[in-house]
């Protein structure tokens, strides 16, 4: 029998042990630009380590996904970070898990605004992208470079969110 996760609303401290929340947080901002453009400094921090490593800026334009909707396995990047931020302004679920001896540990689900990115940290156990509602656009920021970047682990039983 499928387990049902729960849902939580995605905020930095509770995403913390996982990476970090891009949004306009308060406390980075600062104006620039002589008083014309506030700037948001340093939300995330994109890594790339390994052969050729290259940080790279794409644009995943992700189709809805149907609920309930079964969260079947959970992947990794080993050499790097990364980021997904939405271009279309509409929610969509973050998937994480902690590692426990090398495999992901139980998932937990975020709930994130149409405004609220996140960076995933350098091997954290995600699920991949999760868009809801309609065809979304986000955009990514990741690794390029030599070796094989995407570990993958399959649930033995997978898990279900239900709609959100
Ligand atoms: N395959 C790919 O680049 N996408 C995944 O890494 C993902 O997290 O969506
Ligand atoms: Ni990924």
């Amino acid at each position: 029998m499928a387990e049902k996760l729960t849902i939580q609303p995605l905020t930095k401290e509770a995403f913390a042990p996982f990476g970090s929340v891009i949004e306009t947080d308060p406390a980075a901002m600062r104006y620039i630009n002589g008083g014309t453009t506030e700037r948001y400094n340093a939300l995330a921090v994109a890594e790339a380590v390994g052969e050729d490593a290259k940080v790279i800026i794409n644009i995943f334009r992700g189709s809805p996904r149907s609920f309930p909707y079964a969260v079947g396995m959970m992947e990794r990047h080993p050499f790097g970070s990364q980021s997904f931020s939405p271009i279309d302004n509409r929610p969509w679920l973050v998937v994480v898990a902690q590692d426990e001896g090398g495999k992901p540990g139980r998932p937990q689900v975020f709930l994130a605004g149409g405004r609220q990115g996140v960076n995933y940290g350098r091997n954290v156990w995600h699920h991949p992208l999760i868009a809801m509602g309609a065809v979304s656009d986000f955009l990514v920021v990741d690794r390029l470079g030599g070796g094989n970047n995407v570990i993958e682990h399959f649930f033995d039983t997978p898990f279900v969110i239900e709609q959100p």
